[in-house]
């Protein structure tokens, strides 16, 4: 492991990028008792920034700024909204590099995807500039000769954001772009790991030309205290949220009291089928990326893996050797593909899915072992069954459990045996499997013959307890949007 210390602003074409202080009002801004919290690079272990520690009192003026603010940005036409977007999409890509280094040097993840992310966080920005003007109305048919019905759709108000770790730009964006094109007010509040790459966000934002206080970025090492400011402020309108099934739970009930409206992207167990009338190098293909993505760090990930016994062996052997063409070291090495994870926990609870399943029976076939720091070895295990933790818990980590299965009816009922529902995979070319098993996995989003599915133009979210709501697409702006029925009267 690269022992040297971190030195993100020599990396940088625009050091000014590396900001640590939070962005507030459109000011940039200390907490009010000067606290701080570490940024660790968790490839070195090494602190590369110290970051305004917000409380609630900080957090409630970033609010009412917001709630000002919003009076003369959804006054604007849309036009102009999205002209501005426009700008901050550019500014974004312009700074790719930069923002994708903050973002490896801060979570892990290795530079190319790093890279990548940036360029689909920015797709949001661009995707809801553009849906800014087709944010359109309705007239009705009176019900009675004197009477002309319309329906307008309005901001909903302030919008507050939590997010993750594990996509500390694209999280964020997928939220403020449609509040910011809908014409609403935006906090987001970053995970505790992961605030500089929302803090270069803000960055770009006031130099494409946000107007002071519409968007500002709180980072807090007190996350359940901004969580309570976000549910009791009575300015807020809307809370969206992205991370775990069990925050998302917490969040929900405090939101209760407000009858806060809640848009929810929580966890995943993304079952990944593969059926015996498969493509088997592609179904590989598309295992590496669902699975190995990130490190096997996102919600979409291919939690559980399904074989048809016809294909099993030859799946398993296959899938072994590309995962050991995977080089595992410094997201900012060159030619790295796999990174660390992100905390001591992470890999404690992909040790014990391991252990669980050796304990049960199941075989290693390549890897399963911790390397040093943060690093684990890409994973393979055999002879997995549904009576072990993986297949109930998201292991969020680089484990490829391989399960046998004989029938198609037997793959669906244990594929949809899960409280989640998020992301569903399957490979096959039979086309009345195909159309049989697509309409039968009981997801939000299914991929079939792909292992990737993530785009701004598509509706993204789960069923079940993987969520609320939908982000992305042209449906990814109704959560930010207030429908109005008028009836006038001639
Ligand atoms: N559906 C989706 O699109 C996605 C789902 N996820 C899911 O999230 C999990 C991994 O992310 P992880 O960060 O561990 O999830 P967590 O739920 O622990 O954290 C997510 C965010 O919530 C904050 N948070 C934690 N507790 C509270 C609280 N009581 N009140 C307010 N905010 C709180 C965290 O702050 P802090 O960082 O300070 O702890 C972080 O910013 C996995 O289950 C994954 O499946 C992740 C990404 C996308
Ligand atoms: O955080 C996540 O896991 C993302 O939602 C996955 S994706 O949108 O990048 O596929």
């Amino acid at each position: 492991m690269n022992k040297h210390a971190t030195d993100l602003k020599m990396l940088l074409k625009d050091p000014s990028l590396l900001e640590t202080r939070a962005y507030v009002a459109g000011e940039w801004v200390e907490a009010d008792d000067k606290a701080t919290f570490d940024v660790v690079n968790p490839a070195r272990g090494d602190v590369i920034a110290q970051v305004t520690d917000l409380g609630r009192a900080e957090v409630a003026r970033a609010i009412a700024a917001a709630a000002e603010a919003m009076k003369g940005w959804s006054a604007r036409t849309a036009k102009e909204r999205a002209q501005i977007m426009r700008k901050w999409f550019d500014l974004m890509m312009e700074n790719q590099e930069d923002l994708a280094k903050i973002l490896t040097a801060e979570m892990g993840k290795p530079l190319a995807e790093a890279k990548g992310e940036i360029a689909y966080g920015a797709s949001f920005i661009e995707w809801f500039g553009e849906e800014a003007k087709r944010i359109y109305g309705e007239t009705i048919p009176g019900h009675l000769p004197d009477k002309r019905l319309t329906v307008i759709r309005q901001p909903i108000g302030v919008v507050a954001s939590i997010t993750p770790w594990n996509f500390p730009n694209a999280m964020i964006t997928r939220k403020c772009a449609p509040a910011l094109a809908a014409g609403c007010g935006f906090v987001g509040r970053p995970a505790s790991e992961t605030p500089l790459s929302a803090l270069a966000m803000a960055v770009l934002a006031e130099r494409a030309g946000l107007p002071k206080g519409i968007f500002s970025i709180v980072p807090s090492g007190k996350a359940s205290d901004i969580g309570k400011e976000f549910c009791e402020n009575p300015l807020i309108r809307k809370l969206t949220f992205t991370g775990s099934t069990q925050t998302g739970r917490i969040l929900l009930r405090q939101a209760a009291d407000q009858v806060l409206k809640c848009s929810m992207e929580l966890g995943g167990n993304a079952p990944f089928i593969v059926f015996d009338d498969a493509d088997l190098d592609t179904a590989v293909e598309g295992a590496m990326a669902s699975k190995f993505r990130n490190n096997g760090q996102t919600c979409v990930c291919a939690n559980r893996i399904y074989v048809q016994s016809g294909v099993y062996d030859a799946f398993a052997e296959k899938l072994a050797a590309a995962v050991e063409k995977l080089k595992v070291g410094d997201g900012l090495a060159e030619g790295v593909t796999t990174g660390p994870l992100i905390s001591e926990k992470a890999v404690e609870k992909v040790q014990d899915h391991i252990r669980d399943a050796l304990d049960g029976g199941a075989q290693v076939l390549t890897g399963g072992k911790a390397m040093e720091g943060l690093f684990f070895e890409p994973t393979v295990v055999t002879g997995i069954t549904q009576s072990m933790k993986v297949a109930t818990e998201e292991t969020f980590g680089p484990l490829a459990p391989l399960f046998r299965f004989e029938t198609e009816e037997e793959a669906v009922a244990h594929a949809n045996d899960t409280i989640f529902g998020l992301a569903a995979y399957f490979y096959a070319r039979d086309i009345g499997r195909v159309t049989r098993v697509q309409e039968a996995l009981e997801y939000g989003i299914v991929g079939v013959n792909t292992g990737i599915i993530s785009t701004e133009v598509a509706p993204f979210g789960g069923v079940k307890q993987s969520g609320l709501g939908r982000e992305g697409s042209r449906h990814g702006i109704e959560d930010y949007l207030e429908m109005k029925y008028i009836c006038l009267s001639i």
